[in-house]
């Protein structure tokens, strides 16, 4: 709906074709028409529909759960994940779903063990948005309620979806992992999969190196002491043409590459 509390010399978000959104404060109204004074040094006019108010007294770090900002509108959930962002912070909660904004680099202290310690058994929302607490509550209330739990990951092609479900999965190995088993645990069974599954289902799109081309449900079985007893992964709606005709810079499934590439006595 229109924001009513839009008035000249107010602070607002107006949309902008290369930054999607510009601050700026506005400088006249007339009718339905606000004038804008932005902070890169245009005057742009607008429908008074089109303009949202900013939130001045936001902290300059952001927020990590967005239910707790001032106005949820778009520039105000893009504002405070960009924010973040340059914080290198990529994980922000809206309530109990977790936003993962893709960071492009290898964070490798973000995903060690010390980090895995930290989120085991904490409270949600004690410590900094992590995907190891999602998988955390998922893990705890399958075994308090004795229920299987699903964490579902979404998002457009290059998010990060694949990389995230690998974490869950890392995670979740750490909590119901057997330490001392002889030979091959399931836990590590299940990780090893992934470079196997990758190899056959996986290649290289305009919008993602690693790109999935097929959907993965993934099943971790627990026994009732909560250690993990089993897996089954189960795929769906492989792109198969991708085998047989590829655009350029497009390419084919991994595994052709990989065969090429392999020493003649393989
Ligand atoms: N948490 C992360 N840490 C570091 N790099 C990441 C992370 N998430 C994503 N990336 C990078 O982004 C690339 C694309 O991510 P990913 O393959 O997970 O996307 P996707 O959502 O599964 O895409 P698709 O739907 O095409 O399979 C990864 O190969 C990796 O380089």
């Amino acid at each position: 709906g229109t924001p009513a509390n839009i008035i000249v010399g107010s602070h607002v978000w107006v949309e902008d074709p290369t930054l999607a959104w510009i601050d700026g404060e506005v400088l006249s109204i007339k009718n339905n028409e606000v004038h804008v004074q932005t902070s890169n040094g245009k005057k742009v006019t607008t429908d008074r529909s089109k303009v949202f108010p900013k939130d001045m007294e936001a902290p300059p770090g952001g927020v990590d759960d967005m239910t707790r900002l001032s106005y949820l509108h778009e520039p105000g959930v893009l504002q405070n994940l960009a924010t973040r962002y340059e914080l290198n912070e990529i994980y922000t909660y809206t309530g109990s779903i977790l936003i993962a904004v893709n960071p492009f680099q290898r964070l490798p202290h973000l995903y060690d063990t010390h980090m895995m310690e930290q989120y085991k058994g904490a409270d949600f929302g004690e410590l900094s948005p992590h995907v190891f607490a999602i998988a955390d509550v998922a893990y705890r209330e399958m075994i308090n309620e004795g229920k299987n739990n699903s964490i579902l990951v979404s998002g457009e092609s290059g998010a990060g979806k694949t990389e995230t479900t690998k974490m869950l999965m890392r995670y979740l190995a750490h909590l119901g992992g057997r330490s001392g088993v002889e030979g091959r645990t399931v836990e590590q069974q299940v990780l090893e999969s992934n470079p196997v599954l990758e190899a056959f289902g996986n290649a290289k799109t305009v919008r993602n190196n690693n790109s999935s081309r097929f959907g993965k449900f993934v099943e971790i079985q627990f026994d009732k002491t909560g250690r993990i007893s089993g897996a089954a992964i189960r795929t769906y709606l492989l792109e198969r043409s991708r085998v047989c005709q590829i655009n350029t810079p497009e390419r084919n499934y991994h595994c052709f590459y990989f065969l090429c590439a392999a020493p003649h006595e393989v």
